[in-house]
């Protein structure tokens, strides 16, 4: 950035000293924006890297313009180009530009659509991208985006350009017909329109591919990081415990994609506005209307512009007013269209559950309830949308006719012909129409601000989960050095900071075989959660042996989509183990019969009975040999004697690792070495405490 500030502030300087020198206007106020803007760009690396895409863009532009506008100046223009010489507004206009997008950087919303864009462009992924002739190339995914995203800003500028020529011609078109010049007629129809208009058909097409590229590639890339950070260190599990955000799986399906469409949509347009705005608004100032205050002959200068301007100025204002309550809507519509896909999710998964217990009448209730929030929300987003669109529609059809009923008067009296009348029109079309950019896009920024705030929380509340009050380190962990597993002085609360297990120190492991019994509801799952490291809430330090591979089964294990294989080698991949290895391991749990359908892709979490889907996790567990193996009533769908087969198989084939159960048969306490008791406080909190092992009755 430093040298490009640089290049800006000598630019800068040269055209101070020839505008001194020629006094001339223009190009001293395009070296004092210029000072402006070199000082900005200095400091734009502490910008959000994705602004500083657009800032270094306008530096590089304000370069270029200016010292085409510093070469028209001095004379040395070449006239063979038959290009009509840059003007200073064009520099002028491109170094505001700059400085207001250094300006916006410290408006918050900004700010956060900065921070959140920004990653992809800054992203040192290698990936590989096809362009046509050069073919499939390596390159980092960062440099690729914002490759594109320039080509893009630069085309859509020269798009701008194309719209400009235009309407010269639509003018000189319009002067053809009014002169009944039949050659100059045919003459701006076939050659000059048929090759604007043909550039601009092309150029479309190519915006319509990098658009569409840069489109999938940033949105991938953010739902992939975004479900990294979700998944990684059991964040996910956290988050809902905390229940600090709802539905995180909308706001990185939906949300991402809308956030990635929407920056797109808005800043490109945008810029392409602004700068149509800035171009046909010199067109509209220099139109030869004048217009003198009553009673005095004090001429406002660029009268047609002041009053595009205040128009749509007026009408933008009172968009925002009325469109206001637009935002909370669209957040609270999105919110509760999730809400009932949700439940709708839930539904599916607990299909048989709901079926035995024929609670579909309850489930339709709860669904249409779920529906009915949508349906209220909407009806009042569809009132405020009426009340936006009376405004704005009444607005576009007064602006048909606004330029013509403010020229007419002047066309009648001669001041000017039909053609500069047809290109005001189209030029206060222009204006307007970027003015009123606002106005006809306001339900789409409120969608757009809905999803910003909606990925803003669901960050933050990640960023709580890895490094705040709910992270790894509520309850810290430590290095055990004895070879045992210990929780020291915890506390354990539940999330409203309730506290439910209380204990001075807890050692594991001494024995090969440990069996947490108590009372349901006592924490004993909760004190497992907290050995294995995802609960949140309360204060301690669990310390684990260096490298130890700890194993968790619940009492409902969780079987991922795809094969029976898959289930049996999660969490390992499919292809962990090789075929002897998995069917021996099923053999030895009583599933050989499931040996032939290991390739087979069912839901099997549906499909397997309570104790299969058990017997499935402890071949898991046989599989992968864990250094401790904690199983939380994790045979407690099976029969007292298979459940006895399953334990003597665990002692056989894992005989290095602890064991510690959780589970209320009287018979699992001859298949354990030692007994932990949860024993209650006063204060209604238990404390894991080792008692005298006594012989089932
Ligand atoms: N996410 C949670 N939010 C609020 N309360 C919770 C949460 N998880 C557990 N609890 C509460 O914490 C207490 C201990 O639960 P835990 O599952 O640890 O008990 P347990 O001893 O394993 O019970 P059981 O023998 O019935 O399985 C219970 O009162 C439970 O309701």
């Amino acid at each position: 950035m430093r040298p490009l500030s640089i290049l800006v502030a000598l630019m800068a300087a040269a055209a101070l000293v020839v505008g001194q020198q020629a006094d001339a206007g223009g190009l001293v106020g395009m070296g004092v924006i210029g000072l402006l803007l070199a000082v900005v760009t200095f400091r734009s690396p502490g910008l959000p890297f994705f602004l500083r895409i657009f800032s270094s863009v306008f530096a590089i532009e304000y370069v270029l313009f200016g010292g085409a506008a510093l070469l028209a100046q001095l004379g040395w223009w070449p006239p063979e180009l038959r290009i009509p010489a840059v003007p200073t507004s064009l520099p002028t206009t491109v170094g505001v530009f700059g400085i207001l997008i250094y300006a916006i950087s410290f408006v918050p919303v900004i700010a956060r659509i900065g921070r959140l864009a920004s990653p992809f462009f800054e992203s040192d992924e290698i990936t590989t991208a096809n362009l046509w002739p050069i073919g499939p190339y390596k390159i980092r995914l960062g440099r690729l985006g914002v490759a594109l995203f320039v080509f893009l800003i630069v085309l859509n500028q020269a798009q701008v350009g194309i719209t400009l020529r235009l309407s010269f011609f639509n003018r000189d078109m319009y002067d053809a017909l009014q002169n009944k010049d039949a050659a100059a007629f045919w003459y701006q129809l076939f050659w000059v329109f048929c090759l604007w208009a043909g550039i601009w058909v092309v150029s479309g097409l190519i915006e319509v591919f990098a658009n569409y590229t840069i489109l999938i590639r940033w949105r991938q890339f953010m739902a992939l990081e975004y479900t990294e950070r979700w998944l990684s260190h059991a964040t996910h599990y956290r988050i809902a415990l905390a229940g600090s955000v709802d539905n995180p799986d909308q706001r990185i399906a939906e949300d991402t994609r809308s956030f990635v469409n929407q920056t797109y949509n808005f800043a490109l347009p945008l810029l392409s506005q602004v700068s149509t705005l800035v171009s046909f608004s010199i067109i509209l100032w220099n139109i030869p209307v004048a217009f003198s205050f009553p009673g005095t002959s004090l001429a406002i200068p660029g009268y047609i512009f002041w009053v595009a301007f205040l128009y749509a100025a007026v009408a933008t204002w009172l968009t925002h007013l009325i469109g206001r309550p637009l935002i909370n809507l669209e957040f609270e519509q999105e919110k509760r269209e999730a809400n009932f896909r949700f439940s709708l999710a839930r539904l599916r998964e607990y299909s048989e559950q709901i079926a035995l217990m024929v609670g579909e009448p309850t489930e339709r209730a709860h669904l249409a309830e779920r529906f009915r929030a949508i349906v209220e929300n909407f009806y009042r987003l569809v009132w405020r949308r009426l009340k936006l669109n009376t405004f704005t529609l009444s607005y576009n059809q007064i602006s048909v006719v606004m330029p013509y009923m403010i020229l007419a008067p002047y066309y009648f009296a001669g001041t000017i012909t039909l053609g500069i009348m047809m290109q005001v029109a189209g030029a206060f079309d222009r204006v307007q129409t970027a003015l009123s950019f606002i106005i006809n896009s306001y339900s789409s920024i409120a969608q757009y601000l809905a999803a910003i705030g909606r990925l803003t929380t669901f960050e933050k509340a990640v960023d709580e989960a890895q490094h705040g009050p709910i992270s790894e380190d509520a309850l810290g962990r430590e290095t055990s050095r004895d070879g045992n597993l210990h929780v020291g002085k915890a506390v354990l609360a539940l999330p409203n900071g309730r506290p439910i297990v209380r204990l001075d120190r807890l050692d594991l492991g001494q024995a090969r075989s440990t069996l947490l019994i108590g009372p349901s509801g006592s924490g004993k799952s909760t004190l497992f959660r907290a050995i294995a490291g995802i609960w949140p809430f309360g204060d301690g330090k669990v310390g684990i042996p260096a490298d130890a591979r700890i194993m968790l089964l619940p009492q409902r294990p969780y079987l991922p989509q795809g094969t029976l294989r898959a289930a049996l080698a999660y969490p390992e991949r499919e292809s962990a183990y090789d075929d002897d290895a998995i069917r021996a391991a099923m053999a030895k749990v009583r599933l050989g019969h499931l040996a032939d359908r290991l390739d087979e892709i069912d839901l099997w979490g549906q499909r397997l009975s309570g104790g299969e889907q058990q017997r499935l996790a402890v071949a898991r567990a046989l599989l992968s040999k864990p250094d401790w193996l904690f199983l939380d009533e994790a045979t407690a769908s099976l029969d007292e004697k298979l459940e006895g087969e399953i334990y003597a198989t665990i002692d056989q084939e894992l005989p290095e690792a602890r064991i510690v159960s959780i589970g209320h048969r009287a018979t699992l306490r001859d298949m354990h070495e030692t007994i932990v008791t949860m024993e209650p406080n006063e204060d209604g909190t238990y404390t894991p405490t080792r008692t005298e092992k006594t012989p089932a009755a």
